[in-house]
This record gives structure tokens, C-alpha cells and sequence, in this order.
């Protein structure tokens, strides 16, 4: 696999209308930088998935402008990119009678032996499952190993961990943070779980209906507590993952106040 060159991701005015004729994404332009791993904040529906479905050139971006890594995705193959998102999740070879060494095998785990090995670790994988006879949250886990085996410059991730129990979700993301920090790689990750998530991020974009309206470090959106403040680690973690948590309530608060009454919400009082 060739590195992307600088695996920053760019956006500039993009609008997205689904063949429907809904609209997905309103003149969305923002940029983070390569090694960097940015939240993706919005209410349901706000547009997240359709963002990434287009940054992952699955979708044609009829408006505006995308660079990946310096690459359109929809013209250009997407080398050093991975994207694991809905269809990702729903693939139905995971539920089969097969086992995990042969999936693993399957995606390159042979090739990649010494990421395959820390990946059964961190994620705690027994190699002797079947996987017609796991948990979801065991299937999940193989499910990210087989996604992630492959080296990648740029990670776009849709929600993939709401299977994973709390540790298992926390030394994954510790070690994609290790990723981003070693080997200088970028990840755009939507969620709505930020328990636990307040040192994660390097970045944060808040999406509100269809549109990046915030967009930046995230010391812009927490500045650094005082010394006095951080006298004790374990309350400043908690501090500030319970602002995290509250940023997000309160943006999606005034979503929920600009977005208005649902247009279907007359037809029930009928
Ligand atoms: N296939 C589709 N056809 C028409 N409209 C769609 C389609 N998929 C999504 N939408 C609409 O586009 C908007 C953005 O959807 P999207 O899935 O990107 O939201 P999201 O932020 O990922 O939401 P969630 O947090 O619920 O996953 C929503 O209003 C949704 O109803």
C-alpha cells in the first residue's frame, strides 16, 4: 500500500440532494489537518453519513469541491483509505459458519501478520470463534479487526463500536489514537457515545442540519484548565468528559429548537 503524501481532508462547498430530492448537505467546507482525529457532532439526521459516504467516494458530490489526501475519491482511487460505515456493518459473510483465522485471512491478515496479532489482543479476539455462534459485540470486534488489518492513511468511521463493551471500546480507541500518533494517519469518527471520549479527539465538526456549522481544535472549544483545576487527574477526566457531553446536549438542543416542529406532526392531530 503507497502512503497518501499528506492525508489531510479538505472540503469546500459541498451540497449533496438525494435522489429524492432531499437535501443531505448544504455548502459543508471545513479542513483538518493530516495526524489529527476530529469527532463528528450532530443530531440524527443531521448529515454525517451522507459526509462521509461522499469523503469515502461512494457517492457522487455533484457540488463542491472534496480532496481526500489530495485526491478526489469519486474520480480517483482511494488508496490508503478505509471506511467502515453502514454497509460495512451489515456485511453477511460475518454471520456465516466460518472461522475468525479465515476471515482474517481473507482481508490480508497473512501479509499483515504483526497488525493482525496486536489487533486479536487489543480487541481481545479468540481465534477459535465461529462466527455463526459469537456475540454481536464478539462479531463486531472480529468485524474491526478484518476492517482495520490493512494499513491505512485516512480512517472514516460511522458508528462502529456501540457493540463493543466500555473497555473494549476504550483500548480501541486508544489504539487508533496510537495509530494517528505513530504512523501520522488521519480519522474522521461520527458518534453519538462520547463517554469517555474527552481526550480523544484532536478536532471537532458540529453538523447541524446538513451544514458544518463549527469546525476546529479542540482547545477552541475547551480551553486548558488551570493548574488548580487539574490538581486532581481523575476529576479533570471526568470534568471534562461530562462537558463533552454537555456540548453535545446543548448543540443538539438548539437543533431541535431551529429545526421546528416536524412537518408530519400536524397529521396526527387529526
Ligand atoms: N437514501 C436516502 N434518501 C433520502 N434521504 C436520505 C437518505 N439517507 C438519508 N437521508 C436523509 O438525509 C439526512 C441526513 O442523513 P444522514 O444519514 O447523513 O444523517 P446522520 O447525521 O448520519 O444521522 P444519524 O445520527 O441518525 O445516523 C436525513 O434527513 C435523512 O433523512
Amino acid at each position: 500500500m503507497s502512503d497518501l503524501p499528506t492525508p489531510d481532508i479538505s472540503v469546500a462547498d459541498l451540497s449533496y440532494t438525494y435522489p429524492n430530492g432531499k437535501k443531505g448537505l448544504s455548502n459543508v467546507s471545513f479542513h483538518v489537518p493530516s495526524s489529527s482525529r476530529t469527532l463528528l457532532i450532530g443530531s440524527n439526521g443531521a448529515g454525517k453519513s451522507t459526509l462521509l459516504r461522499l469523503l469515502a467516494g461512494k457517492t457522487l458530490a455533484r457540488d463542491g469541491k472534496i480532496l481526500v489526501g489530495g485526491v478526489d475519491p469519486f474520480k480517483q482511487g482511494l488508496e490508503g483509505v478505509t471506511y467502515l460505515g453502514v454497509e460495512w456493518v451489515l456485511n453477511p459473510i460475518v454471520r456465516t459458519d466460518i472461522s475468525v483465522t479465515e476471515l482474517l485471512h481473507s482481508v490480508g491478515g497473512s501479509y499483515y501478520t504483526e497488525r493482525r496479532d496486536e489487533l486479536i489482543s487489543i480487541l481481545d479476539i479468540d481465534v477459535d470463534w465461529r462466527m455463526h455462534a459469537v456475540s454481536d459485540g464478539e462479531r463486531r470486534r472480529v468485524q474491526l479487526a478484518m476492517g482495520l488489518v490493512r494499513p491505512w492513511s485516512i480512517l472514516l468511521l460511522d458508528e462502529v463500536t456501540v457493540d463493543l463493551d466500555c473497555l473494549a471500546r476504550w483500548r480501541f480507541l486508544d489504539w487508533l489514537k496510537q495509530e494517528t500518533e505513530k504512523r501520522g494517519c488521519t480519522i474522521i469518527y461520527a458518534t453519538h457515545i462520547t463517554d469517555g471520549l474527552a481526550n480523544w479527539p484532536t478536532h471537532l465538526v458540529r453538523m447541524t442540519l446538513g451544514e458544518a456549522r463549527q469546525c476546529g481544535p479542540i482547545a477552541e472549544f475547551f480551553p486548558p484548565q488551570s493548574k488548580a483545576e487539574t490538581a486532581h487527574v481523575e476529576d479533570a477526566v471526568i470534568g471534562r468528559n461530562s462537558s463533552l457531553l454537555g456540548l453535545v446536549m446543548r448543540w443538539q438542543a438548539e437543533d431541535l429548537v431551529e429545526r421546528g416542529p416536524r412537518p408530519s406532526a400536524k397529521k396526527l392531530q387529526n
